[in-house]
């Protein structure tokens, strides 16, 4: 069964194309600067254990739907294409961030799905339209696949009422939904089951740290999400690319009140223009990086603070667990900055936590442990691979029923 993936963003898309039940892809890429000046698409073809990259440069993509039909060219080209006819596609999954509380599964998407993912577009501004958008478009390029969505959300339906519960008004809860819904489900889901066979621990106490461009850990055991750290939207929690993460609410108030911003303003500032991004000026942690080697204080502080969000999150999940199996890093940062985890870790001794330099320097692209071999908690990289999890998924659901 060929299941395609699709994790629309705000001006990108990235997807995957699976053959199920193998779980090989035959190829992948990346869309971005969708709707603004000059465009890029990567797509890699998979064939026979050789990876072949492809860019291009077209003169405008739009729109999304003018990004998915130049996939779809790559997808059926003559000479590198993976398919023939876009019928050859039999489900596309797609990556939806925000199912509140009608969904704790992925689900076949029909006209009242769709619908419901629009009403809750006001809670992931920055994802659900894009993700909603992203379905439409696929609709109308694979008519005959069976479309399918998977929720962030989904994996953190499990958390207790302690910890998804707000000290508000029980109305705001029970007429309005304002709850914890956590996210990055997708990828705290299958990085825990990664860590818990790797461990072969089913039960494992784990806390899982996903650092990309948005960042979220949770606390996992026996495969069920306990607690997490972003809230009601994907705001809340560690710090981000441009995201600020937790903050006193009182903030937001001084800013309206006594600064002059609009709700708006305040809604732009904390999703896009704060989190590493306010703090240096660059959200990309490799840039950061560099301008760190070269001495930038601002650089130096916002990894000081990026870390200490982090490690405060530990403490509290080891509790929650009633004590700790392991750590597990994943996503952009979390697989690949060493600097991020030795910080994040220092001064976890006490917990039994210790982290091998050597090892947490290594580059691989395996589950990893990069403890001190004889050290009490295990701490992992884990790649995180959400399309595969999407693809597996939707397999599940479509053939398996
Ligand atoms: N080699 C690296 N060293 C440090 N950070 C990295 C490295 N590679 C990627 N990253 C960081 O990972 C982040 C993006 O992570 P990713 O999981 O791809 O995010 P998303 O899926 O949310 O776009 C960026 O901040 C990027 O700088
Ligand atoms: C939910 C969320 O923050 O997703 P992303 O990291 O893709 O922005
Ligand atoms: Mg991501």
């Amino acid at each position: 069964m060929n299941i395609f993936v699709v994790n629309s963003g705000s001006s990108s898309i990235k997807y995957q194309l699976f053959r199920l039940p193998a779980e090989q892809p035959l190829c992948s890429g990346l869309v971005e600067r969708i709707g603004l000046a000059a465009p890029r698409i990567t797509h890699k073809v998979y064939t026979g254990g050789e990876e072949q990259v492809i860019r291009q440069s077209p003169a405008s993509l739009p729109d999304h739907r003018a990004g998915l039909q130049a996939v779809l060219q790559l997808l059926t080209d003559d000479a590198l294409g993976v398919i023939r006819e876009p019928s050859e596609i039999e489900a596309v999954g797609h990556r939806v961030v925000h199912g509140g509380e009608a969904f704790a599964a992925t689900t076949v998407i029909t006209e009242e799905v769709k619908a419901e993912i629009k009403r809750l577009f006001s809670l992931a501004p920055l994802h659900n339209p894009a993700n909603h958008l992203g379905i439409e478009v696929a609709e109308q390029i694979f008519p005959q696949a069976q479309q399918v969505a998977v929720f962030d959300t989904a994996f953190h339906q499990t958390l207790p009422e302690q910890a998804y519960r707000y000290a508000l008004p029980h109305a705001l809860y029970h007429e309005h939904g304002i709850r914890v819904y956590g996210f990055h489900g997708t990828s705290h889901k299958y990085v825990a089951a990664q860590a818990a066979a790797h461990l072969g621990n089913p039960d494992a106490r784990l806390i899982t740290i996903h650092l990309g461009n948005g960042c979220s850990m949770a606390a996992v055991r026996g495969g069920r999400s306990l607690d997490t750290t972003m809230g009601f939207g994907p705001l809340a929690g560690l710090i981000m690319g441009t995201r600020s993460g937790d903050l006193d609410p009182s903030i937001i108030f001084h800013l309206i009140e006594h600064l002059g911003y609009s709700p708006a303003e305040v809604n732009n500032l904390l999703n896009k223009q704060s989190g590493m991004l306010g703090l240096t000026g660059m959200s990309d942690m490799r840039d950061i990086g560099r301008a760190l080697d070269e001495g930038d204080e601002r650089a130096r502080l916002a990894y000081e603070l990026y870390a200490y969000r982090i490690k405060k999150y530990i403490g509290a999940y080891a509790a929650v667990l009633g004590g700790l199996d392991a750590l597990v890093f994943t996503a952009g940062v979390g697989e690949n900055d060493p600097l991020t985890r030795r910080l994040a870790c220092q001064g976890l001794e006490f917990l039994g936590v210790r982290i091998d330099e050597q090892q947490n320097q290594l580059r691989t692209g395996a589950v990893r442990e990069i403890n001190e071999a004889d050290a009490p908690v295990k701490v992992l990289v884990v790649p995180t691979n959400e399309e595969l999890e999407i693809a597996q998924q939707c397999y599940e659901l479509l053939h398996l029923g």
